[in-house]
């Protein structure tokens, strides 16, 4: 990618920013007032972490805690700078805004999102503080990308500011259909704001079309598609200057993942994890933020009706759920997380056996080596959500099933299912759709038929990782600005 940039030439500010909500690592304090740094939650910090440590680049972001604000310092090759967030500005542009406004009407409305204008003030506010802390951060010259939903205006703010930089964004949850974000009453600015970039990208055509639509249909700017764009890219004339807009579906470091679950020290692990959970015939497993969008109670309900009907043995499958706790603040997530713990008990209290639950439930972070030894105990993996930008667990599953066993189930609704059609896909809206999908893949299809859809799956995610979809990323960008 050539884009070696820890700070430049001149010494004054570094060639490559990437700029997002979070930093790649969170600051926890303890309860005996110490602090630490630990790995921050998602896979936009699993896909960038490893885009940034190959190229020593810088990143600007929110330190993880209300108040803190740690001089910049450098983190495995990283140069990070903080953005500083009072109580107040988590609880108004993070929760709200954020989370509680554009997280539900981006995923189809799953929840009914708010509307509230001193959320909006504080967004604007909190996107003018990104723009300014970049602009500090990056050389002259450089090159920026500016990360997903929580930054939509930053990229038309830091153009004001540094007209000399070159600017990407990506989007890495889904954008919504024409109608939906039509609800919103600040449409214009956060897609004059998008526009500010000279590259928009989605993980999917859809995405990127729908914006599009947008685009002329707000502010009057026409776009052409470019048929002969590997990425279906289109442009779209934005007073002088043309905006590229297209899809670059994210993946992992597939490689890295591949290695990890081939060391002595995983498969040691994923051998006592199921000694541990009883020796299950079968070992189910799902892995998430403890979010409303990902469908964990879609296979809860599932699994409950196939014990109950019979035709799951609860003596001879066990399923694990980890679910990482998720902006535990906002009400939508705290009636998720009822729900689904009290679904817990109930499918244990009805099909459990002293000392053998038949659902395993973990409400904390698990390090990346503990999660692929999981992986790779594990018979089927169950990946149900309702709508999500990609989903980097289904492919860090595939790449972890390195004997070419293992089965994927996973929803029409995720951005990963474009890519990874042979997994049993299924629809989380139709409940005895996703059941004949668990069962095919955990009972009824031969061990051969499960072997050559993960094999399929393999080359998909072996042959398209996220180096790749970096480098795809910037020679669409170089080609823009160079035009
Ligand atoms: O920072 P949080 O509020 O704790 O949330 C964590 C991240 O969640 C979202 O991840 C998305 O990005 C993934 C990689 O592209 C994609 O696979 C997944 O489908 C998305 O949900 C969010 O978009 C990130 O900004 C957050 O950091
Ligand atoms: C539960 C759990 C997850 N991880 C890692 O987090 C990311 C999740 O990425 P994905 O795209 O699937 O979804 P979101 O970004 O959260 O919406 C993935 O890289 C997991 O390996 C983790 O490290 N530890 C955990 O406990």
């Amino acid at each position: 990618m050539g884009r070696d940039a820890g700070t430049s030439s001149s010494g004054v500010g570094a060639d490559f920013v990437v700029v997002a909500n979070r930093l790649p690592v969170d600051l926890v304090r303890t309860a005996d007032g110490t602090e630490q740094w630990k790995a921050s939650p998602g896979g936009l910090v699993t896909a960038l972490e490893s885009i940034l440590k190959a190229n020593h680049g810088a990143w600007v972001g929110w330190p993880g805690v209300p108040d803190a604000v740690p001089e910049p310092f450098d983190s495995d090759g990283i140069r990070l700078h903080s953005v500083p967030l009072s109580a107040h500005d988590v609880e108004l542009y993070y929760e709200g805004f954020s989370n509680a406004t554009l997280w539900p009407l981006f995923h189809d409305v799953v929840v009914p999102p708010e509307y509230h204008r001193e959320w909006w003030n504080s967004y604007r506010d909190v996107n003018e503080r990104f723009a300014e802390a970049t602009a500090a951060a990056a050389a002259h010259g450089a090159t920026v990308w500016v990360q997903d939903y929580q930054l939509l205006l930053v990229p038309r703010l830091l153009r004001e500011l540094r007209p000399d930089l070159t600017i990407g964004f990506f989007l890495h949850i889904p954008f919504p259909p024409v109608e939906l974000f039509m609800q919103l009453p600040w449409r214009t600015e956060l897609v004059e704001g998008m526009l500010g970039a000279d590259l928009v990208g989605f993980h999917l055509p859809g995405g990127a079309d729908n914006f599009r639509i947008l685009a002329n249909k707000l502010r009057g700017h026409p776009s052409v598609r470019l048929t002969s764009s590997k990425t279906k890219a289109a442009e779209i004339r934005v007073d002088d200057r043309m905006v590229r807009v297209g899809a670059f579906p994210i993946s992992i470091d597939s490689t890295a993942v591949d290695s990890l679950a081939r060391s002595r020290e995983t498969l040691a692990r994923a051998a006592r994890l199921r000694d541990e959970l009883g020796s299950p015939r079968v070992l189910m497993l799902g892995v998430d933020r403890l979010d409303y969008t990902k469908g964990i109670d879609v296979r809860l309900r599932a699994l409950e009706e196939l014990f109950e009907e019979g035709r799951l043995d609860p003596a001879e499958v066990t399923f694990l759920q980890l679910a990482t706790p998720s902006r535990e603040r906002v009400e939508q997530y705290q009636i998720m997380r009822s729900r689904i713990e009290e679904s817990v008990g109930r499918i244990n209290g009805m099909f459990g056996e002293i000392g053998q639950p038949v659902v395993t439930y973990i409400h904390r972070p698990v390090p990346k080596s503990e999660l692929t030894a999981f992986y790779a105990a594990a018979d089927v993996m169950l990946v149900t959500p309702v709508r999500d930008g990609m989903n980097l667990v289904a492919k860090e599953y595939v790449a972890t099933c390195t004997d070419g066993a293992g089965a994927l189930v996973l929803s029409e609704f995720a951005g990963a299912a474009n890519e990874l059609r042979q997994a049993y896909l299924c629809n989380p809206h139709d409940l005895e759709g996703v059941k004949d999908a668990i069962m095919a893949a955990a009972v009824e299809d031969l061990p051969e038929e499960r072997r050559r859809r993960m094999r399929a799956l393999r080359r998909q995610v072996l042959g398209n990782d996220v180096h790749a979809w970096a480098r795809r990323f910037f020679d669409t960008l170089d080609a823009t600005s160079d035009s």
